[in-house]
């Protein structure tokens, strides 16, 4: 590969988003506890963020959720999680992310979506027999 324009080699797969998290000559000065608060600063920022992803992923889940329901389809679509998983699965390799936990992390984020379709039909089903 001689370009750095091929999509898993893009400086931003590689640089770190925090630079307090390199160990520059310039931050000798600053004490042990300082390099602490400042790296744990964009931790507590990226949790922050994790935490809106999140919101907002499960508020697209439900709206699939509903749509489901009201067309019968089944809650779960083990192909469509299989292609996730693959994709995921190479975004964690050109990320420097392990794998194996991207697969288990989007793993229990589905199946806590399944659980909500399932509730979704079962109070849609609930409705219509009523
Ligand atoms: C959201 C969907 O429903 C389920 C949840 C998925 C997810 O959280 O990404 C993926 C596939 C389905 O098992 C969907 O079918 O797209």
């Amino acid at each position: 590969m001689t370009s750095a324009t091929h999509p898993t080699d893009r400086p931003e797969d590689h640089a770190p988003v925090d630079p307090a998290a390199t160990d520059a000559p310039h931050r000798t000065s600053e004490t042990a506890m300082e390099r602490l608060t400042s790296i744990r600063g964009t931790i507590d920022n990226i949790d922050a963020a994790l935490i809106h992803l999140l919101a907002e992923r499960f508020k697209a889940t439900q709206r699939v959720g509903k749509l489901k329901a009201e067309n019968d389809l089944p809650p779960s679509d083990p192909e469509r999680e299989k292609a996730q998983i693959q994709r995921l699965r190479s975004l964690a390799e050109a990320a420097h992310l392990d794998p194996e936990f991207a697969e288990k992390f989007l793993t229990f984020i589905i199946s806590e979506v399944i659980r909500h379709h399932e509730a979704i039909s079962e109070d849609h089903q609930r409705g219509h027999d009523a």
